[in-house]
């Protein structure tokens, strides 16, 4: 699904990845932990295509920053980034045009989250983990063959972690992965995670 090879990024004066592998499978959730400064961001963002950096990443045999890679995945930061002035109903249109995906997936996401009574609000009337939910929601909802989530539990309340950790395991179920970080112990009781430390990584530890 996915495979990172000779990964390296220089940020600043900062040396943050030095020489990473990465192997996902088909079906396999990741944990990415690390302390503070590990490298988790950066990583994952690598993994998408937000960063540049040495080395090759390949989704589905294919680089993330072109279209067929785009298509294959889908990126949640740690604070979603929304459009101020789309509702939530026109984030899940807008994502099932860019993306070709059933609207109906997307609401269907959206409704276990409990989003589905609030279509029509915009992400100024929302809270930060209500608008967290809403791109939890549409990239869950995407059912890409790879989701990447930076500290996706962080401002969720106990309810929705539940849903997300549902989510997770039903894109599993069905041939899909995720890589995602979190500094909690939400994904512990969960079957089939991976856990892999960023420093067990790099090139000096591996
Ligand atoms: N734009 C930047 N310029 C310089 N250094 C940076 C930049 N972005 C990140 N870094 C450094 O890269 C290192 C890794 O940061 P990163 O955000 O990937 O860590 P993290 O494991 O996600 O941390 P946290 O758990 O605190 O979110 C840190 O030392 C950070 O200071």
């Amino acid at each position: 699904m996915l495979i990172a090879r000779n990964l390296s990024v220089t940020l600043g004066a900062a040396r943050v990845l030095h020489d990473v592998d990465l192997d996902v499978k088909p079906g396999q959730l990741l944990h990415l932990t690390g302390g503070n400064g590990a490298g988790k961001t950066t990583l994952l963002r690598v993994l998408c295509g937000l960063i540049a950096s040495s080395g090759s990443v390949k989704v589905l045999g294919h680089p993330p920053r072109t279209v067929a890679g785009r298509a294959s995945l889908a990126f949640v930061p740690d604070e979603a980034e929304l459009y101020d002035d789309l509702t939530i109903a026109e984030h899940a249109q807008f994502a099932s045009l860019a993306y070709a995906a059933p609207l109906e997936d997307l609401h269907t996401a959206l409704n276990a989250f409990g989003l589905g009574h609030r279509l029509d609000q915009f992400p100024a009337e929302l809270s930060r983990g209500t608008r967290q939910k809403v791109g939890l929601a549409v990239a869950l909802g995407l059912k890409r063959p790879l989701t990447l989530l930076d500290e996706p539990f962080g401002t969720l309340d106990t309810d929705s972690r539940q849903v997300l950790r549902d989510g997770l395991s039903a894109l599993a179920a069905e041939g899909r992965s995720a890589v995602l970080t979190t500094h909690g112990g939400e994904l512990a009781q969960m079957k089939g995670v991976r856990q892999v430390a960023v420093g067990a990584l790099q090139g000096t530890s591996r």
